[in-house]
């Protein structure tokens, strides 16, 4: 069992504790039942009043020693049992936890690429669902310990009443445990199913989410996604589940009804052919209904146990997938530098996709850098390059003279700022020192000159709110990018959705004063009305880059006639 191993090696003592105790609690399970059977047989002599009787608490008691042992046996059976749940519930809450930690840690220090890769949807289900069922599966593990053990127990016990009889039930529940094995296996295949379409189920729900709008727009659309795809997950989960939970009641039931078989073997046939007293099978039916219990828990639990086996295999694959940067964690302040040099850079997508350079490219402080160029010429992948969240797949990145290394490169980030076309606004102000009183009057300005103080506020650092349209909102990344204040400033096409007031304020005023304070700024735009603000514009072009000699050139090579072709 994946999970037990697992789990075993994340907190072995504890673990071991669980287990004994819940070993403990079992045994003495087992022992009930000698105890029991005794007290049966020798119910002629309280009848006869020739056992022993004591009064506790007012009420008479026959077998005073043996009911004094199973009084404190049951006792003890709840103190271990309850020691045993806790015990292992605490380990598989913290082992999820840990998991869960282990995951954002995995994730953050994974590089961007490869979470790009991995993709939200598979890291939301892993954090979400997969932890989940781990947790439940290391639940039951305590359950299975104490079963097995109370199996064990009282086939052991049976063994030394009956010999004959304990290889005849030992061999039924042989075969029955193998053949309920080959049920369990068969759903768990569908249970793996069930996790494959729950991850694409994900994504369809990200589909039903964010695409309500266009949905609505388009009832062919929007009756194609459910067919297609929402409801084809959907449904590959239901009938996955579905099948697989068929197979697990069907084996349930199939084990329990085989101590039943066992009995009847045993009451209409065995007794033909082997001498056994009325005591004997009396026993050995009480052996049986007794034993049915832990039957019953350990077939419940091992279900659980299979679905949380693949969930643990779901989340070692998403650790597997999100290799970690092998950078030192080395967040020291970055020395001053004065340029960026791009040398030479190149950045392919995988073996054969797209890439991008060689780049040449000096990006100085205090100047103003315009990426141009077509739709999916590389500007945005360069920029991640740029920012130092892709590596580059050759050349070398200098900061001044100080080459761009493993050990350097998290310093280095922290003296970028981007504001990426695919943006994230937190909803508050983390890592900035907000509560100063400079920055508290900044904050303020800024929200005056961007027009958003009329609709958000801020609170303790925390913005009032984020239900803002889409050109306020990026106003408010922005206001978010200044606050931060770092030495070279990245703007991803920041200024498309805003209306001509905003892009003029962008343009003319915010780039400016940015450059003032000696800042480096790369912005990637379309804006050719604003190009004349650059002090410098790199072309970008099938991944290629051109510098043009004269921003006029440039400009022409822009505003050149284009044949009007008919759109069909
Ligand atoms: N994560 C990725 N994995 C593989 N290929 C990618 C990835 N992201 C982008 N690409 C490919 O790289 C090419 C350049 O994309 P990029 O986003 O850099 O273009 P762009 O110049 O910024 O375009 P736009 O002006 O439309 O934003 C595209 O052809 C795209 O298919």
């Amino acid at each position: 069992m994946k999970i037990l191993s697992e789990i075993s090696r994340f907190a072995p003592n504890a673990m071991l504790l669980s287990l004994v105790t819940g070993a403990v609690a079992g045994l003495l399970y087992t022992a009930l039942l000698p105890m029991l059977l005794i007290s049966v047989d020798n119910f002629s002599a309280v009848v006869e009043g020739r056992s022993e009787q004591a009064l506790w608490f007012g009420l008479q008691i026959s077998h005073p020693k043996l009911a004094g042992v199973f009084l404190l046996a049951c006792l003890t059976i709840m103190l271990a049992q309850s020691c045993s749940m806790l015990l292992l519930q605490r380990i598989s809450v913290s082992f999820a936890t840990t998991m869960r930690q282990n995951l954002y840690q995995r994730i953050r220090k994974s590089p961007i690429s490869n979470v790009e890769q991995t993709g939200p949807s598979k890291l939301i289900t892993t954090l979400t669902t997969d932890v989940n069922i781990v947790v439940a599966g290391a639940s039951t593990l305590p359950v299975i310990a104490v079963s097995l053990v109370m199996i064990g127990g009282v086939l052991t016990y049976l063994c030394v009443i009956n010999r004959p009889v304990f290889f005849i039930i030992g061999g039924f529940l042989l075969v029955a445990g193998l053949s309920y094995q080959i049920l369990l296996v068969v759903a768990a295949r569908y249970y793996t199913h069930a996790r494959h379409f729950t991850g694409h189920l994900q994504e369809s729900f990200r589909g039903l989410v964010t695409g309500a709008k266009e949905l609505k727009l388009n009832k062919a659309r929007r009756d194609s996604f459910f067919q297609y795809e929402l409801l084809r997950n959907d449904d590959g989960v239901r009938t996955n589940i579905f099948r697989g939970e068929l197979i697990r009641i069907f084996a349930e039931n199939y084990g329990m009804i085989l101590s039943y078989f066992i009995m009847a073997f045993m009451v209409f046939i065995f007794v033909n052919y082997y001498p056994v007293t009325h005591s004997e099978l009396l026993t050995v039916v009480m052996v049986l209904l007794y034993m049915s219990g832990p039957v019953k828990w350990a077939l419940d639990a091992f279900p659980v146990i299979a679905r949380a086996n693949i969930s643990l295999q779901k989340i070692n694959d998403v650790f597997a997938q999100l290799t970690e940067e092998e950078y030192a964690e080395n967040y020291q302040t970055p020395a001053p530098w004065q340029q960026i040099h791009y040398k030479g850079v190149r950045y392919k997508y995988g073996s054969n996709g797209f890439s991008v350079g060689p780049v040449d490219l000096i990006i100085r402080r205090g100047e103003i850098t315009f990426i141009v160029g077509g739709n999916g010429s590389g500007k945005s992948t360069f920029c991640k390059v740029a920012t130092l969240h892709y590596l580059p797949t050759s050349g070398d990145i200098l900061f001044d003279d100080q080459l761009l290394t493993a050990q350097n490169i998290n310093s280095y980030r922290q003296s970028i700022c981007a504001v990426f076309s695919d943006y994230f606004l937190f909803n508050q102000l983390h890592g900035v020192d907000w509560q100063h009183p400079e920055r508290l009057q900044e904050i303020d300005y800024l929200l005056d000159v961007l027009a958003l103080k009329d609709k958000v506020k801020v609170h303790d650092g925390r913005f009032s709110t984020l239900q803002l349209s889409d050109g306020q909102r990026r106003r408010l990344a922005l206001m978010v990018a200044l606050l931060e204040d770092r030495d070279l400033y990245l703007f991803d096409e920041w200024a498309a959705d805003q209306d001509p007031e905003f892009r003029e304020l962008f343009y003319l005023s915010i780039l400016p004063s940015l450059k003032k304070r000696n800042k480096a700024v790369i912005v990637i735009t379309h804006d050719d009305r604003y190009f004349h603000c650059a002090d410098h514009l790199v072309r970008f072009d099938a991944g290629k880059v051109s510098i043009p000699k004269h921003r006029a050139d440039f400009a022409q090579t822009r505003s050149a006639p284009t044949v009007e072709k008919e759109l069909i």
